[in-house]
Protein backbone atom coordinates (compact mmCIF):
# COMPACT_ATOMS: atom_id res chain seq x y z
CA UNK A 1 0.00 0.00 0.00
CA UNK A 2 1.30 3.16 -0.64
CA UNK A 3 1.90 5.30 2.57
CA UNK A 4 0.14 8.96 2.67
CA UNK A 5 2.17 12.21 2.05
CA UNK A 6 -0.26 14.31 3.14
CA UNK A 7 -3.32 13.63 5.68
CA UNK A 8 -5.28 16.06 7.60
CA UNK A 9 -8.27 14.76 10.38
CA UNK A 10 -11.02 16.61 11.63
CA UNK A 11 -9.43 19.24 10.18
CA UNK A 12 -11.03 22.88 11.98
CA UNK A 13 -10.49 26.41 11.85
CA UNK A 14 -12.15 29.20 13.19
CA UNK A 15 -12.05 33.19 12.70
CA UNK A 16 -13.70 33.96 15.86
CA UNK A 17 -16.92 32.34 16.64
CA UNK A 18 -16.55 31.82 12.88
CA UNK A 19 -16.61 28.83 11.38
CA UNK A 20 -14.14 28.34 8.06
CA UNK A 21 -12.98 24.90 7.91
CA UNK A 22 -15.53 22.40 10.21
CA UNK A 23 -13.91 18.86 10.10
CA UNK A 24 -11.82 17.93 7.32
CA UNK A 25 -9.96 14.71 6.41
CA UNK A 26 -7.82 14.02 3.39
CA UNK A 27 -5.36 11.56 3.01
CA UNK A 28 -3.18 11.73 -0.20
CA UNK A 29 -0.86 9.28 -1.13
CA UNK A 30 2.54 9.82 -2.42
CA UNK A 31 2.31 10.98 -5.87
CA UNK A 32 -0.80 11.92 -6.64
CA UNK A 33 -2.83 15.39 -7.03
CA UNK A 34 -5.91 16.60 -5.07
CA UNK A 35 -7.60 19.25 -6.45
CA UNK A 36 -9.71 21.44 -4.41
CA UNK A 37 -12.56 22.34 -6.26
CA UNK A 38 -15.75 25.16 -4.87
CA UNK A 39 -17.02 28.01 -5.11
CA UNK A 40 -15.09 31.35 -3.53
CA UNK A 41 -15.54 31.46 -0.03
CA UNK A 42 -15.89 27.70 0.31
CA UNK A 43 -12.38 27.58 2.17
CA UNK A 44 -10.30 26.16 -0.68
CA UNK A 45 -7.37 28.64 0.44
CA UNK A 46 -7.96 28.44 4.03
CA UNK A 47 -6.81 24.34 3.89
CA UNK A 48 -4.26 25.06 1.63
CA UNK A 49 -2.64 27.76 4.21
CA UNK A 50 -2.86 25.15 7.26
CA UNK A 51 -1.12 22.70 5.22
CA UNK A 52 1.86 24.61 4.38
CA UNK A 53 1.73 25.84 7.98
CA UNK A 54 0.81 29.37 7.26
CA UNK A 55 -2.45 29.05 9.48
CA UNK A 56 -3.02 27.25 12.99
CA UNK A 57 -5.83 24.85 13.33
CA UNK A 58 -8.54 25.59 15.49
CA UNK A 59 -8.62 22.14 15.88
CA UNK A 60 -8.02 18.57 14.51
CA UNK A 61 -4.01 17.49 12.96
CA UNK A 62 -1.55 17.84 9.78
CA UNK A 63 0.27 14.81 9.35
CA UNK A 64 3.52 14.80 6.34
CA UNK A 65 4.88 11.79 5.85
CA UNK A 66 4.07 10.31 8.85
CA UNK A 67 5.19 13.36 10.54
CA UNK A 68 2.68 15.01 12.87
CA UNK A 69 3.24 18.95 11.76
CA UNK A 70 0.06 20.53 13.51
CA UNK A 71 -2.39 19.61 15.94
CA UNK A 72 -2.24 17.92 19.99
CA UNK A 73 -0.04 21.31 20.47
CA UNK A 74 2.64 20.67 18.02
CA UNK A 75 3.21 23.44 15.25
CA UNK A 76 6.01 23.12 12.97
CA UNK A 77 6.34 26.20 10.54
CA UNK A 78 6.23 26.32 6.88
CA UNK A 79 9.89 25.99 6.70
CA UNK A 80 10.26 23.04 8.60
CA UNK A 81 7.39 20.84 6.60
CA UNK A 82 9.71 20.19 3.23
CA UNK A 83 7.03 21.80 0.83
CA UNK A 84 7.09 23.87 -2.01
CA UNK A 85 4.66 26.21 -2.67
CA UNK A 86 3.75 28.24 -6.00
CA UNK A 87 1.48 30.91 -5.78
CA UNK A 88 -1.14 33.03 -7.83
CA UNK A 89 0.68 35.74 -8.85
CA UNK A 90 4.22 33.56 -9.00
CA UNK A 91 6.10 35.94 -6.30
CA UNK A 92 9.25 36.55 -8.77
CA UNK A 93 10.97 39.29 -7.51
CA UNK A 94 11.91 40.88 -10.34
CA UNK A 95 15.20 42.23 -9.08
CA UNK A 96 16.95 38.92 -9.25
CA UNK A 97 17.75 36.85 -12.24
CA UNK A 98 15.63 33.84 -12.88
CA UNK A 99 19.09 31.57 -11.65
CA UNK A 100 18.43 34.52 -8.57
CA UNK A 101 14.70 33.35 -7.80
CA UNK A 102 15.19 29.82 -8.24
CA UNK A 103 18.24 29.93 -5.84
CA UNK A 104 16.87 31.28 -3.41
CA UNK A 105 15.03 29.16 -1.27
CA UNK A 106 18.73 27.32 -0.66
CA UNK A 107 20.31 30.31 -0.24
CA UNK A 108 17.50 31.41 3.32
CA UNK A 109 18.68 27.85 4.13
CA UNK A 110 22.28 28.79 4.12
CA UNK A 111 23.42 26.31 1.73
CA UNK A 112 26.57 26.90 -0.22
CA UNK A 113 27.25 28.25 -3.49
CA UNK A 114 28.69 25.73 -5.31
CA UNK A 115 26.05 23.22 -4.43
CA UNK A 116 23.17 25.80 -5.12
CA UNK A 117 24.59 26.48 -8.52
CA UNK A 118 24.40 22.81 -9.36
CA UNK A 119 20.52 22.73 -8.23
CA UNK A 120 19.21 25.61 -9.20
CA UNK A 121 20.91 24.46 -12.94
CA UNK A 122 19.13 21.09 -12.38
CA UNK A 123 15.68 22.61 -11.23
CA UNK A 124 15.75 25.28 -14.21
CA UNK A 125 16.73 21.83 -16.49
CA UNK A 126 13.49 20.33 -15.10
CA UNK A 127 11.48 22.88 -16.51
CA UNK A 128 13.28 23.24 -19.43
CA UNK A 129 14.38 27.20 -18.89
CA UNK A 130 18.45 26.36 -17.98
CA UNK A 131 19.08 28.54 -21.12
CA UNK A 132 17.38 31.48 -19.42
CA UNK A 133 18.32 31.47 -16.03
CA UNK A 134 20.31 34.69 -16.04
CA UNK A 135 17.33 36.75 -18.15
CA UNK A 136 15.26 38.86 -15.69
CA UNK A 137 11.78 37.20 -14.48
CA UNK A 138 9.97 40.62 -16.21
CA UNK A 139 11.34 39.58 -20.24
CA UNK A 140 9.77 35.86 -19.93
CA UNK A 141 6.46 35.08 -21.15
CA UNK A 142 3.69 34.09 -18.64
CA UNK A 143 4.13 30.60 -18.91
CA UNK A 144 7.57 30.42 -18.62
CA UNK A 145 7.28 32.77 -15.37
CA UNK A 146 5.29 29.73 -14.14
CA UNK A 147 7.67 27.47 -14.59
CA UNK A 148 10.31 29.68 -12.97
CA UNK A 149 7.94 29.32 -10.02
CA UNK A 150 7.51 25.72 -10.38
CA UNK A 151 11.50 24.86 -10.16
CA UNK A 152 12.12 27.75 -7.16
CA UNK A 153 9.09 25.31 -5.62
CA UNK A 154 10.80 21.98 -6.29
CA UNK A 155 14.57 23.37 -6.08
CA UNK A 156 15.14 21.84 -2.24
CA UNK A 157 13.08 18.56 -3.58
CA UNK A 158 10.57 18.73 -1.23
CA UNK A 159 7.82 16.09 -0.60
CA UNK A 160 4.90 17.87 -1.51
CA UNK A 161 3.93 20.81 -3.69
CA UNK A 162 0.84 23.51 -2.43
CA UNK A 163 -0.35 25.48 -5.79
CA UNK A 164 -2.84 27.91 -5.05
CA UNK A 165 -4.75 29.24 -8.25
CA UNK A 166 -1.32 29.43 -10.31
CA UNK A 167 -2.96 29.94 -13.34
CA UNK A 168 -6.04 32.39 -12.49
CA UNK A 169 -3.52 35.29 -13.60
CA UNK A 170 -2.81 33.91 -17.15
CA UNK A 171 -5.26 34.87 -20.44
CA UNK A 172 -7.52 32.03 -20.74
CA UNK A 173 -5.46 30.38 -23.83
CA UNK A 174 -2.33 30.74 -22.51
CA UNK A 175 -3.93 28.99 -19.47
CA UNK A 176 -5.70 26.25 -21.65
CA UNK A 177 -2.00 25.81 -22.53
CA UNK A 178 0.02 25.74 -19.51
CA UNK A 179 -2.82 23.54 -17.76
CA UNK A 180 -1.53 20.40 -20.03
CA UNK A 181 1.78 21.17 -19.61
CA UNK A 182 1.73 21.62 -16.21
CA UNK A 183 -0.33 17.88 -15.63
CA UNK A 184 2.62 16.44 -17.34
CA UNK A 185 5.44 18.77 -15.14
CA UNK A 186 3.91 17.19 -12.01
CA UNK A 187 3.65 13.60 -13.71
CA UNK A 188 7.34 13.79 -15.03
CA UNK A 189 8.64 15.25 -11.61
CA UNK A 190 6.69 12.58 -9.99
CA UNK A 191 5.40 15.54 -7.47
CA UNK A 192 2.36 14.84 -4.74
CA UNK A 193 0.36 18.12 -5.43
CA UNK A 194 -2.25 19.66 -3.54
CA UNK A 195 -3.90 22.46 -6.12
CA UNK A 196 -6.55 25.11 -5.54
CA UNK A 197 -8.82 26.21 -7.83
CA UNK A 198 -12.38 26.91 -8.82
CA UNK A 199 -11.60 26.58 -12.44
CA UNK A 200 -13.44 22.59 -13.04
CA UNK A 201 -11.63 21.69 -16.12
CA UNK A 202 -8.77 22.55 -14.52
CA UNK A 203 -9.36 20.80 -11.80
CA UNK A 204 -10.51 17.36 -14.09
CA UNK A 205 -7.26 17.77 -16.32
CA UNK A 206 -4.65 17.82 -13.44
CA UNK A 207 -5.63 15.67 -10.67
CA UNK A 208 -6.15 11.99 -9.75
CA UNK A 209 -8.81 12.76 -7.31
CA UNK A 210 -10.79 16.02 -6.68
CA UNK A 211 -12.14 17.27 -3.37
CA UNK A 212 -15.34 19.68 -4.18
CA UNK A 213 -15.68 21.89 -1.27
CA UNK A 214 -18.97 23.57 0.20
CA UNK A 215 -18.91 25.75 3.24
CA UNK A 216 -16.30 24.68 5.46
CA UNK A 217 -16.43 21.02 3.98
CA UNK A 218 -15.66 18.35 1.65
CA UNK A 219 -18.89 17.57 -0.18
CA UNK A 220 -17.25 14.53 -2.15
CA UNK A 221 -13.65 13.54 -2.81
CA UNK A 222 -13.53 11.08 -5.54
CA UNK A 223 -11.74 10.92 -8.93
CA UNK A 224 -12.76 13.20 -11.86
CA UNK A 225 -14.78 10.36 -13.87
CA UNK A 226 -16.37 9.14 -10.44
CA UNK A 227 -17.98 12.99 -9.48
CA UNK A 228 -19.26 13.08 -13.63
CA UNK A 229 -20.57 9.25 -13.06
CA UNK A 230 -21.81 9.55 -10.12
CA UNK A 231 -21.98 12.98 -7.84
CA UNK A 232 -23.28 11.96 -4.16
CA UNK A 233 -25.77 15.13 -4.58
CA UNK A 234 -28.11 16.89 -6.73
CA UNK A 235 -25.88 19.90 -5.44
CA UNK A 236 -22.57 18.78 -6.73
CA UNK A 237 -24.56 17.86 -9.95
CA UNK A 238 -25.86 21.12 -10.36
CA UNK A 239 -22.03 22.89 -9.21
CA UNK A 240 -20.04 20.90 -12.02
CA UNK A 241 -22.64 21.80 -14.75
CA UNK A 242 -23.34 17.90 -15.42
CA UNK A 243 -27.09 18.81 -16.61
CA UNK A 244 -30.37 19.98 -14.96
CA UNK A 245 -31.83 18.65 -11.57
CA UNK A 246 -35.77 18.28 -11.60
CA UNK A 247 -38.58 16.35 -9.92
CA UNK A 248 -39.58 13.46 -11.19
CA UNK A 249 -42.03 10.70 -9.98
CA UNK A 250 -42.56 7.07 -10.37
CA UNK A 251 -46.17 5.99 -11.09
CA UNK A 252 -47.48 2.60 -11.78
CA UNK A 253 -47.14 2.42 -15.37
CA UNK A 254 -43.94 4.71 -15.92
CA UNK A 255 -42.94 8.36 -14.52
CA UNK A 256 -44.57 11.80 -13.85
CA UNK A 257 -42.26 14.92 -14.52
CA UNK A 258 -44.21 18.09 -14.47
CA UNK A 259 -47.17 17.69 -16.29
CA UNK A 260 -46.06 15.40 -18.39
CA UNK A 261 -46.86 11.58 -18.13
CA UNK A 262 -44.96 8.63 -19.92
CA UNK A 263 -45.77 4.85 -19.86
CA UNK A 264 -42.21 4.17 -20.56
CA UNK A 265 -40.98 2.45 -17.48
CA UNK A 266 -37.96 3.76 -15.30
CA UNK A 267 -34.85 2.30 -14.18
CA UNK A 268 -34.55 -0.02 -11.35
CA UNK A 269 -32.90 2.97 -9.15
CA UNK A 270 -35.55 5.15 -9.26
CA UNK A 271 -37.97 5.29 -6.30
CA UNK A 272 -41.60 4.21 -5.99
CA UNK A 273 -44.24 6.32 -4.83
CA UNK A 274 -42.64 9.68 -3.93
CA UNK A 275 -41.41 12.63 -6.10
CA UNK A 276 -37.54 12.65 -6.31
CA UNK A 277 -34.40 14.71 -7.56
CA UNK A 278 -32.88 13.19 -10.82
CA UNK A 279 -30.41 14.70 -12.56
CA UNK A 280 -31.14 14.77 -16.64
CA UNK A 281 -27.92 15.05 -18.31
CA UNK A 282 -27.23 15.99 -21.92
CA UNK A 283 -26.55 12.36 -22.57
CA UNK A 284 -30.21 10.95 -20.70
CA UNK A 285 -32.23 13.14 -23.93
CA UNK A 286 -32.53 12.00 -27.07
CA UNK A 287 -34.12 14.44 -29.71
CA UNK A 288 -37.32 12.41 -31.63
CA UNK A 289 -40.37 14.62 -33.51
CA UNK A 290 -42.01 16.72 -31.64
CA UNK A 291 -45.54 15.27 -32.33
CA UNK A 292 -44.26 11.55 -31.22
CA UNK A 293 -42.53 13.59 -27.68
CA UNK A 294 -43.91 13.47 -24.44
CA UNK A 295 -41.86 16.91 -23.68
CA UNK A 296 -41.32 19.44 -26.20
CA UNK A 297 -39.87 22.36 -26.52
CA UNK A 298 -37.62 25.23 -28.50
CA UNK A 299 -33.56 25.39 -29.17
CA UNK A 300 -32.33 28.64 -26.75
CA UNK A 301 -28.94 28.49 -27.33
CA UNK A 302 -26.03 26.20 -29.23
CA UNK A 303 -22.55 26.17 -27.89
CA UNK A 304 -19.67 23.42 -28.94
CA UNK A 305 -17.97 21.88 -26.38
CA UNK A 306 -15.98 18.56 -25.85
CA UNK A 307 -16.42 17.41 -30.01
CA UNK A 308 -20.33 17.78 -29.89
CA UNK A 309 -22.88 20.26 -29.71
CA UNK A 310 -24.97 21.36 -26.69
CA UNK A 311 -28.24 22.53 -27.23
CA UNK A 312 -30.36 24.40 -24.20
CA UNK A 313 -34.18 23.56 -24.79
CA UNK A 314 -36.43 25.54 -23.03
CA UNK A 315 -39.25 23.13 -22.32
CA UNK A 316 -42.87 24.35 -23.57
CA UNK A 317 -44.78 21.38 -23.23
CA UNK A 318 -44.66 19.01 -20.66
CA UNK A 319 -43.17 20.97 -17.55
CA UNK A 320 -43.01 24.72 -16.44
CA UNK A 321 -39.62 26.49 -16.59
CA UNK A 322 -37.36 23.97 -17.61
CA UNK A 323 -34.05 24.36 -19.45
CA UNK A 324 -33.10 21.19 -20.58
CA UNK A 325 -29.24 20.21 -22.54
CA UNK A 326 -29.29 17.70 -25.42
CA UNK A 327 -26.20 16.82 -27.20
CA UNK A 328 -26.00 16.37 -30.80
CA UNK A 329 -23.43 15.70 -33.66
CA UNK A 330 -25.36 18.90 -35.58
CA UNK A 331 -26.29 21.96 -35.21
CA UNK A 332 -29.67 22.32 -34.51
CA UNK A 333 -31.06 26.35 -35.03
CA UNK A 334 -32.13 28.60 -32.77
CA UNK A 335 -35.91 28.65 -32.33
CA UNK A 336 -36.24 25.17 -33.79
CA UNK A 337 -39.16 23.25 -31.88
CA UNK A 338 -37.82 19.60 -31.08
CA UNK A 339 -39.05 16.23 -28.90
CA UNK A 340 -37.47 14.57 -26.40
CA UNK A 341 -37.22 11.66 -25.17
CA UNK A 342 -35.59 10.95 -22.04
CA UNK A 343 -33.77 7.69 -21.54
CA UNK A 344 -34.24 6.55 -18.73
CA UNK A 345 -31.43 4.40 -17.49
CA UNK A 346 -29.30 7.41 -17.87
CA UNK A 347 -31.25 9.16 -15.17
CA UNK A 348 -29.33 9.82 -11.84
CA UNK A 349 -31.31 10.09 -9.02
CA UNK A 350 -30.94 11.36 -5.54
CA UNK A 351 -32.07 9.68 -2.04
CA UNK A 352 -34.22 12.51 -0.48
CA UNK A 353 -32.23 15.45 1.58
CA UNK A 354 -33.00 14.89 5.45
CA UNK A 355 -36.13 16.90 6.12
CA UNK A 356 -37.50 16.03 2.69
CA UNK A 357 -41.25 14.33 2.84
CA UNK A 358 -40.80 10.73 1.33
N1 LIG B 1 -8.21 36.55 7.86
C1 LIG B 1 -9.50 36.26 7.81
N2 LIG B 1 -10.37 36.72 8.75
C2 LIG B 1 -11.68 36.41 8.71
N3 LIG B 1 -12.24 35.65 7.75
C3 LIG B 1 -11.44 35.18 6.79
C4 LIG B 1 -10.04 35.46 6.75
N4 LIG B 1 -9.51 34.83 5.67
C5 LIG B 1 -10.53 34.21 5.05
N5 LIG B 1 -11.69 34.41 5.72
C6 LIG B 1 -13.01 33.87 5.34
O1 LIG B 1 -12.91 32.47 5.31
C7 LIG B 1 -13.73 31.93 4.28
C8 LIG B 1 -12.88 31.01 3.40
O2 LIG B 1 -11.90 31.77 2.72
P1 LIG B 1 -10.89 31.11 1.67
O3 LIG B 1 -9.95 32.17 1.19
O4 LIG B 1 -10.30 29.89 2.26
O5 LIG B 1 -11.90 30.71 0.50
P2 LIG B 1 -11.58 30.16 -0.95
O6 LIG B 1 -12.45 28.96 -1.14
O7 LIG B 1 -10.12 29.97 -1.15
O8 LIG B 1 -12.12 31.36 -1.84
P3 LIG B 1 -11.55 32.00 -3.20
O9 LIG B 1 -11.82 31.01 -4.30
O10 LIG B 1 -12.37 33.24 -3.35
O11 LIG B 1 -10.09 32.29 -3.01
C9 LIG B 1 -14.31 33.11 3.52
O12 LIG B 1 -15.63 33.30 3.97
C10 LIG B 1 -13.42 34.26 3.93
O13 LIG B 1 -14.14 35.46 3.93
Amino acid sequence: MTANTVSTCDLRLDYGTTPVLKGIDIALPAGNTLALLGPSGCGKTTLLRLIAGLLAPSFGQVWIEEELVAGNGIFLPPEKRGLGMVFQDYALWPHLSVAGNVGFPLEMRKIGKAERDRRVIEALRRVELEHLANRSPGALSGGQQQRVAIARAIVAEPRIVLFDEPLSNLDRELRENMVGELASLIRQLGLTAIYVTHDQSEAFTLADQVAIMDHGLIAQLAAPEELIEAPASAKIAEFLRLGTVANMRRTATGWAFGSAQSDHALGPDAPFGHEAQVLISPHSLQACAPEQAVLTGAVKAVQFRDNAYLADIAVTEGADNLVLQIASNSRMRLGERIGLEIVSDCLRWFPAQAGQAP
